[in-house]
């Protein structure tokens, strides 16, 4: 097991799929929000799920998702993890790991140290928080934006839960991101792509190795 894990975010399509999964990901992402130019349709995410090994997990990325969507989503994608970056309170965190029985992960958007002050609060209602960086006001996306925040918000912060870092990472940045946060679970979407929603198996590969070298 390397040192620092990696989750590739977003993939639509088997090539990039198969590169994430060559290249060590522990975990990839396929993303349930229609606004999101990665976001999947059930068949799709069915027929990409197939693909993937057991070693690796599958978390489905969802934004203020109803039950019927999750259900859906998990029967589908046949999901491991459910990471949910809208703005779920700690109680919706909590309804939907108790009737998932799924591993949850709870997206914490952060622009300034105050948007680190309801963490606690998921304690016991989610697994791990996923700090990623608040997206502008009016933006159609709370992620996936290719934004990063101040790393250095995370230095010396007593984390409540596990946790994983996002949000602007790319393989030439990964190294002072974990050097300065800690870090030992990343999540990359933007930063593997060569247009919004095209991921690039170059840079998938390239994301990776940089990861594993740390
Ligand atoms: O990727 C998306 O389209 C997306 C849509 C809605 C919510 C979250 C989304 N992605 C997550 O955003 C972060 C950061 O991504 P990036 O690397 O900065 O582009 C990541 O956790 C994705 O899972």
């Amino acid at each position: 097991m390397p040192r620092i894990t990696a989750k590739i975010c977003g993939l639509s399509t088997p090539e990039t799929l198969d590169a994430a999964v060559a290249g060590g990901a522990s975990h990839i992402g396929l993303v349930f929000f229609p606004k999101s130019p990665r976001h999947v349709q059930f068949g799709q995410a069915a027929a990409l799920a197939q693909r993937v090994p057991a070693h690796v997990l599958k978390a489905g990325v969802f934004v203020d998702p109803d039950d019927a969507l999750l259900d859906a989503a998990i029967a589908a994608g046949g999901l491991d993890v459910i990471q949910l970056h809208g703005k779920e309170a700690p109680e919706r965190a909590a309804a939907v790991k108790a009737r998932s029985g799924k591993e949850v992960w709870k997206a914490l958007h952060v622009r300034t140290s105050l948007d680190l002050a309801g963490a606690g609060s998921y304690r016991g209602a989610a697994d791990r928080l996923l700090y990623d960086a608040k997206t502008p006001e009016g933006a159609d996306l709370p992620g996936g934006m290719g934004l990063r925040f101040d790393w250095r918000l995370l230095q010396g912060f007593s984390h409540p839960l596990a946790w994983a870092l996002s949000g602007g990472l790319d393989a030439a940045n990964v190294g002072e991101a974990v050097g300065i946060t800690g870090a030992a679970l990343v999540d990359v979407s933007s930063g593997v792509e060569s247009a919004p929603g095209i991921k690039d198996v170059d840079k998938i590969a390239a994301f990776l190795k940089a990861t594993a070298q740390l």
